[in-house]
């Protein structure tokens, strides 16, 4: 920018300023969409890798499994990924469930960034699936059909049956010292949850705990679950209550959203990674619904 005038006084003087206020506007045009680009806010949502359920096809829900050799794969795989993306994480988000921090373990390994804290909540856990826990989803689609175990899995708000002191995984989910940690009494904790139930409990870890780090202009990675994932993306995507039933997460594959000032996406949800593994691991999780035999 230059002082194009050369007239000298007041008069001269209003005259450079005028100059220089119509060049700095000019040129603001060019680099003002570039830097509110910049400011843009990057978070990486990232569901667990393959857990031993995943590959029984059982509901895993609240029952603590670790990773599959499959799923250790998938969570380094994805850490080498973002390593080579350059990405540089501040903060990780997981639920108390082991399989979603072993995740955030192997991917920070990965990228040798073990250093970046960890932190733990319960409201990040999968969703509740109530009695369903432990039944094969294949089987569960011979006996009530693959319509209601569509409806089950994905549909916003239908619950399916509570847990009872009768169902075998009731103590080892209830009895387990992590839920005593929780904000709320073990007594309050669910027996069963739809999505719209997830995303209700959800929201305040993400409106009190991690959208403060996201407004500091920190990166922040949520590694948690596939249900989890979906009701908060439901929820940033303003998904409606139908069209979330066609959302389903892979394994182990980095969601990065790129959210704006207002925590608004600026653009869609990039699955991370290639494209077409993506697309048949996508549909290996939509199949588990099909009434086949079990693997
Ligand atoms: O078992 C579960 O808890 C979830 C995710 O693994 O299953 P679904 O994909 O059926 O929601």
């Amino acid at each position: 920018m230059q002082f194009r005038s050369n007239k000298s006084g007041v008069f001269g003087g209003f005259l450079n300023f005028f100059f220089f206020l119509k060049g700095f506007l000019l040129n603001a045009r060019r680099f003002l969409p570039l830097v509110l680009q910049m400011s843009n806010y990057k978070l990486f949502l990232l569901r667990h890798g393959e857990g031993a359920w995943n590959k029984e096809n059982r509901f895993c829900s609240w029952v603590d499994q670790k990773l599959s050799e499959n799923g250790v794969k998938e969570a380094q795989e994805c850490g080498k990924l973002l390593k080579e993306q350059g990405v540089q994480f501040d903060v990780v988000f997981t639920s108390i469930l082991s399989r979603s921090v072993q995740t955030a373990w192997l991917v920070l390994e990965a990228m040798a960034q073990e250093w970046v804290p960890v932190v733990k909540d319960w409201r990040l856990n999968e969703r509740h699936y109530g009695s369903l826990i432990g039944l094969n989803r294949a089987e569960m689609a011979a006996q009530h059909g693959e319509e209601q175990v569509k409806l089950w899995r994905r549909s916003y708000d239908i619950t399916p049956p509570p847990i009872d002191e009768s169902h075998p995984y009731f103590l080892e989910i209830y009895n387990d010292r992590r839920y005593t940690t929780c904000d709320v009494p073990k007594g309050n904790l669910p027996r069963a949850e739809s999505l719209k139930e997830v995303l209700e409990r959800l929201m305040p870890y993400w409106n009190n705990t991690i959208v403060p780090e996201i407004r500091k202009g920190r990166t922040v990675l949520i590694s948690a679950h596939g249900n989890s994932c979906r009701a908060l993306l439901k929820h940033l995507e303003a998904i409606s209550d139908q069209d979330i039933a066609n959302l389903t997460l892979p394994t182990g594959v980095p969601v990065l959203v790129e959210l704006d000032k207002s925590l608004k996406p600026v653009k869609p949800r990039q699955l991370l990674g290639d494209q077409d593994k993506i697309r048949a691991a996508i549909k290996k999780v939509e199949d588990q619904g099909k009434a086949k035999p079990s693997a």
